[in-house]
């Protein structure tokens, strides 16, 4: 199952920033193994903002809620999910 994810980032002007860059690192690697495995297939940085349009692929909504609740700067975040399903003019095999 295909997942469009939007996530902005927040964080508070009286944040650690010590402690941020440390749940930042903690982020980074999240994400990089999530999309290793395959179920984090993209990542784009939104021009001009602290926020990201991501695509995952997952077994299950529950699947991905566990995924997003688990992300170290979820606290931080705001995040928009939408459900995608194959475009009739794909051309990609991996579209489903
Ligand atoms: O910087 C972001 O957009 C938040 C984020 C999500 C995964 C990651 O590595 O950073």
């Amino acid at each position: 199952m295909l997942f469009k994810v939007e996530m902005v980032v927040n964080i508070p002007l009286d944040a650690d920033p010590a402690v941020m860059d440390a749940i930042k690192k903690q982020e980074k690697e999240y994400s990089q193994n999530l999309q290793k495995s395959g179920k984090w297939r993209h990542i784009w940085r939104v021009a001009g903002q602290y926020a990201n349009v991501s695509i995952f692929d997952v077994e299950s909504n529950e699947e991905l809620h566990n995924l997003l609740l688990a992300l170290p700067l979820y606290p931080y975040m705001e995040m928009k999910v939408e459900a995608l399903c194959r475009h009739p003019s794909s051309i990609r095999e991996d579209d489903r």
